[in-house]
C-alpha cells in the first residue's frame, strides 16, 4: 500500500475527511508566507476534531521553514505533533531531531541525481522540486521534477515523493519514481488554501491504485 500525506490542512471537514479515508499522515504549515498558514492554536483545533495517530488516525506532520528553536518548541507545547518536516539545511535538520526528540523529515529540492540525500541519520526525506530564485515560500509550488531520478537511488532512510502531484499524475509519478509514499499540497486544492473532498479522495484512490497498474504502464 502506498502511503499518502495530504498537506496544508486548514479546516476540520478535511481532517476529519483524511481520517475517515485513512490516509497516513496530514501536515501543517507554520510557515506565514503560506496560504496554508495555520497558527499552532489552529493546528490543535484541527488535531482534535479527529482521531490522533495513537488512536488509528493520520500522524500529525508539523512544516516548519528555517524556524528557530523558541517556534518550534513553542508550536510542540500547544500541540502533539508526530513528525517535524523541516526545510533548512541538513545540520539543522539533525540538530532539531536531537533537541526535540521527534522524528523529523528534511525536505530535499532535487535538480539532479547528485543532490539526492544519503545520511541514514535522518528519520525521513521530503523529496521534492528545487525552490526557484523567484519563490517566497520552499514548497506547495505545485511544481514537478523529474522523477526518474530516484529510481537507482538508495534511500538512506524512509522517503516520500512531493512536488506537484494531482489525481492525473500521481500513478505515473508512483511508477517513474518507485516512491513508497505520496504527499500533496495545491494538487488537491480548489484554490490556493481550500481543499477539495473530492480531489482529496480521488488523489488518495489513484494513489492507492498505481501499485495494480504497475504491469500496464511500465
Ligand atoms: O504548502 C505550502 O504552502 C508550503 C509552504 C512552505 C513549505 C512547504 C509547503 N508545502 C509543501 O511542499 C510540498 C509540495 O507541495 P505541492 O503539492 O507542490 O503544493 C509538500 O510537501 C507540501 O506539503
Amino acid at each position: 500500500m502506498i502511503g499518502v500525506k495530504i498537506c496544508g490542512i486548514r479546516d476540520t471537514q478535511t481532517m476529519v475527511l483524511c481520517a475517515r479515508l485513512k490516509v497516513d499522515w496530514v501536515g501543517f504549515v507554520f510557515c506565514d508566507a503560506s496560504p496554508r498558514f495555520v497558527t499552532a492554536d489552529d493546528a490543535l483545533r484541527l488535531h482534535e476534531s479527529a482521531p490522533s495517530g495513537q488512536e488509528g488516525g493520520p500522524l500529525r506532520v508539523g512544516l516548519f521553514v528555517k524556524s528557530d528553536d523558541d517556534f518550534i518548541g513553542q508550536v510542540l507545547r500547544t500541540i502533539p505533533l508526530d513528525i517535524l518536516q523541516i526545510y533548512d539545511t541538513p545540520e539543522r535538520a539533525i540538530e532539531i531531531q536531537s533537541r526535540f526528540g521527534r522524528p523529523v523529515w528534511q525536505a530535499c529540492g532535487i535538480a539532479k541525481y547528485s543532490d539526492l540525500p544519503t545520511d541514514p541519520s535522518m528519520a525521513g526525506y521530503v523529496i521534492e522540486a528545487p525552490k526557484q530564485e523567484q519563490d517566497h515560500r520552499p514548497g506547495g509550488l505545485g511544481r514537478i521534477f523529474d522523477w526518474s531520478l530516484t529510481q537507482k537511488w538508495i534511500p538512506p532512510s524512509s522517503w516520500i515523493l512531493a512536488g506537484g502531484l494531482n489525481p492525473g499524475n500521481v500513478q505515473r509519478a508512483i511508477l517513474e519514481s518507485q516512491a513508497p509514499a505520496v504527499d500533496v499540497s495545491s494538487g488537491v486544492e480548489a484554490a490556493p488554501g481550500c481543499k477539495s473532498a473530492e480531489l482529496i479522495e480521488k488523489f488518495v484512490q489513484n494513489s492507492r491504485k498505481a501499485l495494480d497498474l504497475k504491469p500496464k504502464l511500465s
